[in-house]
């Protein structure tokens, strides 16, 4: 393994450029790509669809199937970036393994890292088999058959079924009872956000509460690779999706000492420079690893007004070589804002009124569609408290109303 060769930092769209290339444009995209252009990086935005919220931000916007390897080949190779910056999982992760093997652009913070977290089998295989990381119980399914066996002869109910390559929730449903079956796995097979197939069945492990713990590595000022954790945060998920998140989550001395040697193990394990979102479930001073995210994370939203530099600013410096600070400024919280209603571009009511409180922020992502269920903003709030911070940001995200737009 050769050393990281950082780029030195230039000016957009001339021979001096440092370009990075961000393969999923999406809220934590945009981003991002802000983060990018403050420091004078030129950017090509990718994403499946047009006008995705970081198009709308970046210097270049391309549309492309990312799963589509010839598609993306030709994509990467007529841009020639210095940097691929993975933003879902959805992508042809193979590809990005070979081009990063054949020096053609580093991919952040490792394709390797990208390959293994795009399917549930690869990232806890490696962190529950290789490293021996605590997770709840699971086996994988091939067909209907071999998840009832699974469930049957190895872990019980509730449990709860995923697609092994999905995220958001998407496809995931928890089981009670045998009635359960064929409905999660038709649902599973619906839900993959990549073909359709195999599951992952995990025993449903009764936490007290969970975090993301983002995790940051880069190089220190004193040219040593370094490890810094952000305060923990704490969430609630409906439906396998994010609705709430909070910053500090209160943690006793030993589950945070425990977290952080969880997340220590597996982000040495994935290497290479950029933030992590390790994805923990807490009773007690007990930790499970449940998964990582090896980019931002969406609950880590928050940190857009809970820290000094949020976690887009973290990944960006740390994968272009620079200093970090993951320091807290101020307890906060964000509240998602979903579509709920299906219409093309909509508009927002009740903005002003979202925004009258002290020590209240918003973002309106810029998605051409909503969807009921489609995250298209944010409330964010700093409070004394993060009890005051989650009630703020809760009133923000529910005075605001996405209507659909005749004509
Ligand atoms: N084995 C489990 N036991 C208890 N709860 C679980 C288990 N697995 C998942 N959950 C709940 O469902 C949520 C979503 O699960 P998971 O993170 O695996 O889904 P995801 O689709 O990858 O979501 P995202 O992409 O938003 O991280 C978890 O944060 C947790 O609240
Ligand atoms: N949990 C992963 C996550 O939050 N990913 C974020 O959602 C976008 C897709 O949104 P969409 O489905 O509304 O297009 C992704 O591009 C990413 O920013
Ligand atoms: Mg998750």
């Amino acid at each position: 393994m050769t050393a990281t060769r950082f780029p030195t930092l230039g000016t957009p769209l001339s021979p001096a450029a440092v370009r990075v290339m961000l393969l999923g444009s999406g809220e934590l995209g945009k981003e991002v790509i802000i983060a990018l252009q403050r420091l004078g990086v030129e950017v090509i935005a990718v994403d499946r669809y047009a006008d995705a919220p970081g198009h709308q931000v970046a210097h270049h916007a391309r549309t492309v199937t990312m799963t589509d390897r010839d598609a993306l080949k030709a994509l990467i190779e007529a841009e020639r970036p210095d940097i691929i910056v993975p933003e879902i999982e959805a992508i042809a992760t193979d590809l990005l393994v070979e081009l990063e093997a054949a020096g053609v652009a580093r991919v952040t913070p490792t394709a390797r890292a990208a390959q293994l977290t795009m399917n549930r089998e690869g990232i806890r295989r490696l962190a529950a088999e290789t490293l021996g990381l605590p997770t709840s119980p699971y086996r994988f399914a091939a067909t209907r058959e071999e998840l009832q066996a699974a469930i049957d002869q190895h872990i019980g109910y509730p449990c709860i079924v995923k697609p092994v390559m999905s995220s958001s929730g998407k496809g995931q449903s928890k089981l009670d009872g045998p009635q359960d079956v064929e409905r999660a796995w038709r649902y599973a097979q619906e839900g993959g956000r990549v073909g359709a197939g195999r599951v992952i069945v995990e025993g449903f492990v009764r936490f007290d509460y969970e975090i993301t713990l983002l995790t940051v590595r880069s190089r220190g000022a004193d040219g040593q690779d370094r490890t810094d954790f952000c305060e923990p945060i704490g969430h609630v998920q409906v439906d396998g999706d994010y609705v709430e998140s909070w910053q500090p989550h209160p943690m006793s001395p030993a589950a945070l000492a425990r977290s952080r040697e969880i997340a220590a193990k597996v982000t040495g394990e994935l290497g290479g420079y950029g933030i992590f979102g390790v994805e923990l479930f807490v009773a007690g001073d007990e930790v499970w690893f449940s998964e990582v995210s090896p980019r931002p994370h969406d609950t880590g939203m928050v940190t857009m007004i809970s820290q000094v530099q949020n976690e887009f600013e973290l990944h960006a410096r740390a994968f272009l070589g620079l200093p970090v600070d993951t320091s807290l400024r101020q307890p906060g919280a964000s509240s998602v804002i979903y579509g709920g209603i299906e219409a093309g571009a909509v508009a927002f009511d009740g903005v002003a009124q979202a925004l009258a409180e002290p020590g209240t922020d918003l973002r309106l992502f810029g998605k051409p569609e909503s969807f009921v269920k489609r995250r298209m903003g944010v409330g964010l709030a700093s409070a004394a408290s993060v009890d005051e911070a989650r009630a703020k940001a809760k009133r923000v995200s529910s005075a605001v109303k996405p209507r659909a737009i005749s004509g």
